[in-house]
């Protein structure tokens, strides 16, 4: 497989510039601290950049699970670690960096709701539109089709995951 630039370096720190500002606007005259969580491993990076570029308080918290084998997801979602903290009345904000099957972000999202935040958004880097997942994400990167990506946190089989690009493979 050869591994080709979808998005170069200053392409996505640009892009997740623009999408910290759109989402400082949206919370500013709602709440001075964002909860944001961060779906480890693949947002690790696009969380950090992200979260850097907000000029307002945001806490963190980390949410760890995995399903994919490969290029497919396996649709079994494997939690390693939750959230600890309560997050009752908290304006939450889940960040990932990808949603494709949207069967990660929907798991996520119907434990969370039980914690009966004051708000649930979403922000993705990338939305993938391969399947029709239905969820409806507040702050979108980049919209992609039926490609399988790597770099800037994503993974294939735990490689690429440190390029400091988006690309995919052919
Ligand atoms: O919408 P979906 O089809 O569920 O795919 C999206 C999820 O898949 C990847 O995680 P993965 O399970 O590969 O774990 P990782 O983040 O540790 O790479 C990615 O980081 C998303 O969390
Ligand atoms: O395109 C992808 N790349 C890496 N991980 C993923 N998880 C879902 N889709 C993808």
């Amino acid at each position: 497989m050869q591994l080709k630039v979808l998005y170069d370096e200053l392409t996505v720190r640009q892009k997740i510039k623009q999408m910290a500002k759109e989402i400082e606007n949206y919370y500013k005259d709602k709440t001075d601290t964002i909860y944001a969580i961060c779906v480890l491993k693949g947002s690790i990076h696009f969380f950090s950049e992200l979260v850097l570029n907000i000029n307002m308080n945001v806490d963190y918290s980390f949410v760890h699970v995995s399903s994919y084998a490969g290029t497919e997801s396996t649709g079994k979602i494997r939690v390693k670690s939750w959230v600890e903290e309560s997050l009752e009345n908290k304006y939450v904000l889940v960040v990932e960096d990808i949603v494709d099957t949207g069967n990660t972000l929907r798991y996520i999202l119907n434990y969370l709701k039980k914690q009966r935040p004051a708000e649930l958004k979403i922000a993705a880097l990338v939305e993938k539109k391969k399947y029709d997942h239905g969820i409806p994400i507040d702050f979108v990167g980049f919209t992609v089709g039926d490609v399988f990506l790597v770099g800037y946190g994503l993974d294939y089989e735990e490689k690429y995951r440190n390029l400091p690009y988006i690309g995919y493979l052919e």
